[in-house]
């Protein structure tokens, strides 16, 4: 064997509040996150879109420092992974590639061959596959693998999901366990699995595996931990008007204070780092919400960041996969070419196909007369103050 990489892929946040705008941008323009009929919409919509959004965004990043921590815990993780697999006896580099934001994923391929690594395993941070999320890191890199030779010769693996890792599900259980001890009635206390939520479509159209991961994660936590207490999973973070997975987490916290819930333990389970979701809408939105509903004590388990037991999993999952057979990109789930994921397919105002597709015209005339406002400052959503 050559050299010996580790590529770990995470999505990447805006460091300072001026990088929110160019953020959000580079995340709407990734059809893996929103797809157009047409691949000219993409850009133009992007930029409207993070255009109406980035000063919400950037509230929320301000509410929590300033900007997101996730660069520092992933090259945190990094360098931990790669003291783990020197400890193994394993001299194994490890690289970190963004697919939102700095370290971009084309700056660490860029390493990668400047290295001269020989053999790569490809190891997402995100434990469960979705096409927007590891599928969309996986795509870059496939593209970037298409076009360069000199890649072609890098005997790679992906490893596309590991939800059920036992020592995932154990560094987990820990720090869920350590929550629980803190609460008045342990024994009773209901676990609330958030997930961070995705359209519908993905999964019922698009063929993602993540609501069954999800589902399967939660159910082998609940296993590992092996405890009485009743469990909830829930869907978080929902954007724009389509509809997302569910149950919605603010109305799953909202039925549970109805049913006189007074204490919850959160679980945040499709990252394995604190990032905005869990520092503000966790931490800040739900648990105002709860605590308004009459929850009075609302606990949040930490994210695995660097915890040993997890990142000596992450060191025997890079050494198992470098004697497994290769899994390529061409073997991870992709999205049907002709799949639509774009706004307009929720949005059912009519009942027969052609009112559909006149629905789905004037939404495109609304989507370009919005465009217009926005670059010439004026118009009906300005004079109401939207804009
Ligand atoms: C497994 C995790 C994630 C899935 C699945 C996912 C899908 C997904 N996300 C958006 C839109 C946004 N995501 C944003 C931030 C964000 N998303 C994830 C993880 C998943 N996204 C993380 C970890 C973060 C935070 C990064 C950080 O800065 O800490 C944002 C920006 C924040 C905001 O403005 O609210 C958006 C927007 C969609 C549309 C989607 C699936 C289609
Ligand atoms: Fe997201």
């Amino acid at each position: 064997m050559g050299r010996v990489g580790v590529l770990l892929l995470n999505l990447g946040g805006p460091e300072q509040l001026q990088d929110v705008r160019p953020f959000l941008y580079n995340l709407f323009s990734d059809p893996e996150i929103i797809r157009l009929p047409f691949a000219w919409m993409q850009k133009p919509l992007a930029w409207m879109i993070s255009t109406l959004r980035y000063q919400k965004s950037q509230e929320n990043y301000k509410a929590i420092g300033g900007g997101s921590p996730l660069r520092r815990i992933t090259e945190e993780q990094a360098l931990a992974l790669q003291g783990s697999l020197q400890e193994k006896g394993h001299d194994i580099r490890v690289y970190v590639g963004m697919r939102y934001w700095n370290p971009f994923t084309e700056e660490a391929v860029a390493k990668i061959k400047r290295d001269q690594i020989e053999d790569l395993v490809i190891l997402p941070l995100y434990p469960q596959f979705s096409i927007s999320t590891s599928g969309s890191s996986f795509r870059v890199l496939e593209k970037l693998w298409e076009q360069d030779p000199s890649l072609q010769k890098i005997d790679y693996t992906v490893i596309p999901s590991w939800y059920s890792r036992p020592g995932y599900l154990q560094a987990m259980t820990e720090l869920i366990q350590q929550e629980i001890e803190h609460c008045e009635q342990p024994e009773q206390v209901p676990i609330f699995f958030s997930a961070h939520g995705v359209p519908v479509s993905y999964v019922e159209e698009a063929g993602d595996p993540y609501r069954d991961e999800i589902e399967g994660c939660t159910a082998a936590i609940m296993q590992t931990l092996n405890r009485p207490n009743p469990h909830v999973l829930a869907y978080q973070s929902r954007v724009g008007p389509v509809e997302w997975l569910q149950p919605y987490t603010e109305e799953a916290i909202l039925e549970l204070a109805k049913e006189g819930v007074k204490e919850l333990v959160v679980v945040p389970i499709s990252f394995v780092s604190e990032h905005i979701e869990t520092l503000e809408e966790i931490d800040m939105e739900y648990r105002e919400l709860a605590e308004e509903a009459g929850i009075e004590k609302f606990h949040r388990v930490p994210a695995l960041n660097t915890h040993p037991v997890f990142i000596n999993d992450l060191a025997e999952m890079v050494i198992e996969a470098l004697d497994a057979p290769n899994i390529k990109f061409s073997d991870v789930a992709h999205p049907g070419k002709k799949t639509k994921m774009y706004p307009q397919e929720s949005w059912e105002w009519g009942l027969t196909t052609t009112a559909e597709v006149w629905n789905g015209r004037l939404a495109m005339l609304g989507m370009i007369g919005i465009l217009i406002e926005i670059m010439t400052g004026q118009g009906p959503l300005h004079f109401i103050g939207l804009l």
